[in-house]
C-alpha cells in the first residue's frame, strides 16, 4: 500500500514537510540538569510535522483544520515565505525549498498568493492602476506602457471591477471589491498556481459566494491550480477537488471532496464534519470532542489526536500512525481505521 496519495500529474509535491519555530527563551529557562550534567535545551513549536501530499494540475486542493493546526504555515512554506526545517517541496518536478531568492524569482511569476486581508496586500498610498501595474512591469520589463495598461484593464474587467475606477485608492472600495482587486493583482502576471490563505473569511457572508465564484471562474478560464486554505467546510464542499485535513500540523486524512464528505474516516474528520449544520440531517449528530488539545510545543508520543479521540488505545498513545491509502483512494493516518475499530 502506498503511504501517500499519489496525484497523477503533480504540479506541487510536499515530501515529509516539517516546520519548527524555535522559541526565544531566557538563558535560565533553557538550562537543564541531565544525568548530573548541565545542558541547554531549545524549545520549539512543531507547526508542521511530516506532511506529504501532492497537488495535481488544474485541481483545487483545500487544507482544513482548526485554528493553529498549521494551515497558514504550510501555505507560507509553499510560497517560499518560510524555510522548512525538514522535508522537500517540489514544483513542476524541481526541488524549490533550497533555492536562493534569485533562483526563486522566475517561480514568483508562476506562483501567486492571495491573503485573507486585502488591506494588507494593497498599498494604501497606491492607486489601483499603480498597484496592478507594478507586478506586470516587474515580471515583463519589455512590455510597452500601452500593453501594461491593456493588461491591467483586461484583468480588472475579468474580476468585475470597472477599469475606469483604476485611479482610485484602496480605501474607496468595499471589502469585497478590494479582495477582487487583490485577486486581479495576482492574475496580472498570468500565474498557474494560486496559494489562497483564507481569502474570503474576512468578507461579509453575502459577498463570500461571489468572490468564491470569481475564483472558480478564473480557475476554469485560466487553467489555474489552487492551494486553498480555509477553516470553513462549506467552502471546501463548493470549491475543493480534494481536501487535506490537518490536526496539530499533522495530516490526518486526504481525500477527494465527495469521498471525504460522504465517507469521512478519521475520527477528527468525522467530528469536524458533524459540526457543519445540514438540512434534513439524518447523520450521527454533532460529535462533541472531549479532552485537551496538546500544545504544539510538546507533541505527544503516538497519535496527535489521542487526547480527544474516543477510539484511542495503548497503540495510539505510543506509535504515531502512518498515512495509509484506503480502498476508495483516500489516505488516512489512524490506527483505529487501520484496525477496523471505528464502526464495528
Ligand atoms: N512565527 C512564529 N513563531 C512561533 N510560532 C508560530 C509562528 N507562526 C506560527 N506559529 C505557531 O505555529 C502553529 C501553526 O500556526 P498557523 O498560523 O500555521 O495555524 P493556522 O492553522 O493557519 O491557524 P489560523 O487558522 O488561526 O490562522 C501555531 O501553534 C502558531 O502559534
Amino acid at each position: 500500500m502506498s503511504t501517500q496519495t499519489q496525484a497523477t500529474n503533480p504540479l506541487l509535491e510536499l515530501k515529509g514537510l516539517e516546520k519548527r519555530f524555535d522559541l526565544d527563551q531566557g538563558f535560565l529557562e533553557t538550562v537543564k540538569l541531565r544525568g548530573g550534567r548541565i545542558t541547554r535545551e531549545k524549545r520549539a513549536v512543531h507547526a508542521v510535522n511530516n506532511v506529504s501530499l501532492s497537488v495535481d494540475r488544474g485541481e483545487a486542493l483545500c487544507i482544513v483544520g482548526e485554528s493553529g493546526c498549521g494551515k497558514s504555515t504550510v501555505a507560507r512554506l509553499v510560497a517560499g515565505l518560510l524555510t522548512p526545517s525538514g522535508g522537500e517541496i517540489n514544483y513542476d518536478g524541481e526541488r524549490i525549498d533550497n533555492r536562493s531568492r534569485a533562483a526563486m524569482l522566475p517561480l514568483r511569476k508562476k506562483m501567486q498568493m492571495i491573503f485573507q486581508n486585502p488591506y494588507a496586500s494593497l498599498n494604501p498610498r497606491m492607486t489601483i492602476q499603480q498597484a496592478l501595474e507594478e507586478p506586470v512591469r516587474h515580471h515583463n520589463p519589455r512590455m510597452s506602457r500601452g500593453e501594461v495598461r491593456d493588461k491591467v484593464a483586461e484583468v480588472m474587467q475579468s474580476v468585475g471591477v470597472d477599469p475606469s475606477w483604476s485611479s482610485r485608492y484602496p480605501h474607496e472600495f468595499s471589502g469585497g471589491q478590494r479582495q477582487r482587486i487583490a485577486i486581479a493583482r495576482a492574475l496580472t502576471v498570468d500565474p498557474e498556481f494560486i496559494i489562497a490563505d483564507e481569502p474570503i473569511s474576512a468578507l461579509d457572508v453575502s459577498i463570500q459566494a461571489q468572490v468564491l465564484n470569481l475564483m472558480l471562474e478564473a480557475k476554469d478560464q485560466r487553467g489555474l491550480t489552487y492551494f486553498f486554505i480555509t477553516h470553513d467546510l462549506s467552502v471546501v464542499e463548493h470549491f475543493g477537488t480534494r481536501v487535506a485535513v490537518l490536526y496539530l500540523g499533522t495530516l490526518c486524512e486526504l481525500a477527494d471532496t465527495r469521498t471525504l464528505f460522504e465517507n469521512p474516516k478519521h475520527p477528527y474528520t468525522r467530528a469536524l464534519l458533524s459540526a457543519v449544520p445540514k438540512l434534513n440531517d439524518d447523520g450521527p449528530g454533532h460529535i462533541r470532542l472531549q479532552g485537551e488539545i496538546p500544545t504544539p510545543i510538546n507533541l505527544p508520543l503516538g497519535c496527535p489526536f489521542q487526547s480527544r479521540c474516543a477510539f484511542a488505545n495503548a497503540r495510539c498513545r505510543e506509535v504515531r500512525p502512518r498515512p495509509l491509502q484506503q480502498a476508495d483512494g483516500s489516505t488516512v493516518a489512524c490506527h483505529a481505521v487501520e484496525e477496523n475499530r471505528l464502526d464495528g
